[in-house]
């Protein structure tokens, strides 16, 4: 049973600070501030946990059944759009080849949570969702008079406290004691390996991954951490998906689908450059990063790769003509924006299962690539580089490409960036670039002033 209200627009930080003074479970928290949107959820009424190679496909099948026999209210027609009525929100590992170690457990392969409660903003309008599970036997009286107690917890909690102050949390004073999970040496020694086997043709292009553990004295402020990234990655995606005592977060910019009553949007995006400390050299920065050939065909791999995994997908299939920048704080990429018409009868889920993992994460040919993640890696992604986001009624929704991200756990967390190597990867420009992706969460933690 899910039900939506309407509710004041309220600053989505704060509704994930109160989510935790209301004490009902593992908060989840989406938002990407230029587009207006933002979903943060509390507690569990219903989750679907899924396993193995098809842990898209068989999240998609238990997604059907669970609304199969929903009753679904929506107590106004002002409401969000895309997000009123029940909405799963979670994420997938990156695969299922690597095994899965302590670092991440909790997070199955599959995971899409029906939250106890959903506020859910645009632009201009803002919904509250309550979804509960209620079979015949249930005491319905005392379920409706705990959801009212809830929500007068909510209410008072909301006139009680001061929206908090939109100004950036300054960064923490804790001094970082920071660790690479494999020494910077021989990361860069893999980086040579894989373009060996790049020019002896065992595949074209490799993802390959590395982690840090960052420690201090005192637990990282995940809220803060949050604020600061909404705030310096106004463009990316921020999310946090909380499992118990762990939270898996970041700050994304890259979409890998979005679906709109049919209409899907998705982006290739990779090759990177450094931002310029100056306009002149960021303008030559990026001018280079858009003629330079070896970042040129590191994009065109995903480019092509997402363009045929939609042309099965959907009647019509748009590619922009060539790649842009796309400038965040510390970096630039080359973005090529890409839409499509889903064909009648495909859902979001399906996209994710064709587009993922695109060769921005994993390689090209797709098969190759990931065997040599699998082997020669030697990190626990876990959902590093998988989708993340929520999916709606009706086939909509979005998923980001979990990104710019790190796995937040009291005073520690593991911090993990990726990079694509191509035949004229140069190991320690690779391992420069890795350290620009990984500045988003120690920034965001509070730290590298
Ligand atoms: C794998 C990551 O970035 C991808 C997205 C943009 C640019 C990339 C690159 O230039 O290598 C990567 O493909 C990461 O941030 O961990």
């Amino acid at each position: 049973m899910s039900i939506t209200l309407p509710i004041a627009l309220h600053d989505p930080q704060w509704l994930f600070t109160l989510f935790q003074q209301l004490d009902l479970g593992d908060r989840f928290f989406w938002s990407r501030s230029v587009d207006a949107r933002a979903l943060v959820g509390v507690g569990q009424a219903a989750a679907i946990e899924t396993t193995g190679p098809e842990r898209v496909s068989s999240a998609a099948t238990a997604w059907r059944e669970l609304r199969r026999d929903a009753i679904i209210e929506k107590i106004s027609t002002d409401l969000p759009a895309y997000t009123s009525g029940p909405v799963l929100l979670g994420g997938f590992t990156f695969d299922t080849l690597t095994p899965r170690t302590d670092l991440w457990q909790n997070f199955p392969d599959g995971l899409l949570i029906l939250p106890y409660l959903l506020f859910h903003s645009d632009e201009d309008k803002a919904g509250l969702t309550i979804n509960a599970l209620v079979d015949a036997t249930d005491a319905y009286e005392q379920r409706a008079n705990a959801v009212i107690e809830t929500l007068q917890r909510l209410s008072h909690a909301l006139q009680s406290t001061s929206a908090p102050s939109t100004e950036k949390p300054a960064p923490t004073n804790e001094e970082f004691i920071t660790h690479n999970l494999l020494p910077a040496e021989q990361w860069k020694n893999q980086v040579a390996q894989a373009v060996e086997k790049i020019r002896a043709g065992e595949f074209e292009k490799v993802v390959l991954a590395r982690a840090v553990q960052v420690e201090q004295a005192n637990p990282f402020d995940v809220d803060a951490t949050l604020q600061r990234l909404s705030q310096s990655y106004p463009g990316a995606y921020v999310f946090a998906i909380q499992r118990g005592s762990r939270y898996f977060m970041g700050a994304t910019p890259e979409r890998l689908v979005c679906s709109e009553d049919g209409q899907i949007q998705t982006m290739a995006l990779a090759g990177s450059a450094p931002r310029g400390t100056t306009a002149e050299e960021d303008e030559h920065l990026g001018n280079e990063l858009l003629h330079s050939e070896k970042n040129q065909g590191e994009h065109q791999f995903v480019v092509t790769t997402i363009r045929d995994a939609l042309s099965t997908l959907c009647s019509r299939v748009w590619v922009a003509d060539a790649p842009h920048l796309l400038k965040l704080k510390n970096i630039q990429h080359l973005e090529t924006p890409i839409m499509g018409d889903l064909l009648p009868g495909h859902s979001i889920l399906e996209a994710i299962e064709d587009l993922h993992p695109t060769p921005a994460v994993g390689g090209y040919p797709r098969l190759p690539a990931l065997a040599a993640i699998g082997a020669d890696e030697h990190l626990d992604r876990g959902w590093y580089a998988g989708p993340v986001g929520w999916i709606g009624t009706g086939g909509n929704g979005e998923f980001a490409v979990a990104l710019r991200s790190g796995l937040v756990e009291g005073r520690q967390a593991t911090l993990f960036a990726g990079c694509g190597i191509v035949a004229d990867s140069n190991p320690e420009s690779e391992y420069q670039e890795s350290c620009l992706k990984l500045q988003v969460m120690l920034r965001g933690l509070g730290g590298e002033k």
